[in-house]
């Protein structure tokens, strides 16, 4: 089995009595580029904040690396590299010069930072003060920050908002690289799956505060439910008969429609149809987009 960086049990914050957490069980493995999806006030910053030791669960546990995190929280932040909102800067200063100030607290060689810098393709720019950057720039040079101590595992809030495609698309490039050429574990959380599902393998998405679902994003397709169009000589009288066997169908334009149904619901309804004397034109599965899906899991809270 792999082994697990994040293992949390039950996790839950409470505001005023009211779950912005609610018993969540995150599972994140080693080498993993996990993707933690909600939509705005979901919890996923309360949920990233509670792991980096930053606020205090109300209920529930945290282990990182194998180890709990409420007594061992020097020793593993140590290991961890973040990003949690719009990082802030000296403007005046160079790319570089704002590094320094971070590798003087962290005590690691100073050729950490052009290593940090190659990285995150700012290397040319290192001169430049960061006052002229992009805000894609910026976020690069928050993860050379985040990347300057030799992290095992790195968080990102939500580190493409407000990038315009072609930041989105360097972000994205820069996360791949992480677990397959520097052997670093990623959790980046993300309001948008399409943002997410091309770097990550596995997915957990809240809905306020609860695990809704915790898998990869292929079982995610998979599981999903999709709908049968049926195309027949007599939809009018066709639909009673799908009625009749406890299918809950809709019709527009000659077409029948019936959510989610399994193979051999498919094939017996075929066959009542054609016992009744029906001609069946077309049978289509309407595959939905994971972006269906994903609004579906947040809409409904269930697939
Ligand atoms: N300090 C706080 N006091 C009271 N309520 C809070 C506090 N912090 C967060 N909340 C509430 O907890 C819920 C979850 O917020 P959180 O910021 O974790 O969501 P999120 O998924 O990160 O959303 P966003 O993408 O908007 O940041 C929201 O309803 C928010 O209003």
């Amino acid at each position: 089995m792999n082994e697990m960086i994040i293992q949390t049990k039950g996790l839950t914050k409470k505001y005023r009595g009211r779950a912005a957490v609610d018993q969540l069980n995150l599972e994140i493995s080693k080498g993993d580029i996990y993707g933690f999806l909600g939509p705005n006030g979901a919890g996923k910053t309360t949920t990233i904040r509670m792991l980096l030791g930053l606020i205090q669960p109300t209920s529930g546990s945290i282990s990182i690396f194998g180890q709990e995190l409420r007594k061992n929280k020097l020793n593993i932040l140590r290991r961890i590299g973040s990003l949690v909102e719009y990082p802030s800067y000296y403007g005046h200063l160079s790319a570089t010069d704002n590094l320094e100030a971070i590798r003087r607290i962290l005590n690691v060689p100073k050729s950490r930072i052009d290593e940090v810098l190659e990285i995150v393709s700012l290397a040319k720019e290192a001169r430049r003060p960061v006052k002229g950057f992009s805000l894609g720039m910026k976020q690069r040079l928050g993860i050379a920050a985040s990347l300057l101590g030799n992290p095992e595992l790195l968080i990102l809030d939500e580190p493409t908002n407000g990038l315009d495609p072609s930041g989105i698309h360097e972000m994205r490039e820069l996360i791949k690289n992480m677990p397959r050429q520097y052997g670093i574990t990623v959790l980046v959380s993300s309001h948008l799956l399409g943002e997410v599902e091309q770097m990550a393998h596995k997915v957990g998405i809240i809905r306020e505060g609860k695990m809704v679902f915790q898998d990869t994003i292929d079982n995610l397709r998979l599981q999903a439910q999709h709908d049968i169009e049926l195309v027949v000589s007599e939809p009018d009288s066709a639909i009673w008969i799908a009625r009749d066997l406890g299918q809950i169908c809709t019709i527009q334009g000659g077409i029948i429609t019936i959510p989610g149904m399994k193979d051999p619901q498919v094939a017996h309804l075929v066959k009542r149809l054609v016992d009744n004397g029906h001609a069946i034109y077309r049978v289509e599965q309407k595959k939905k987009s994971l972006e269906d899906i994903f609004m579906q899991v947040i809409g409904e809270g269930a697939l």
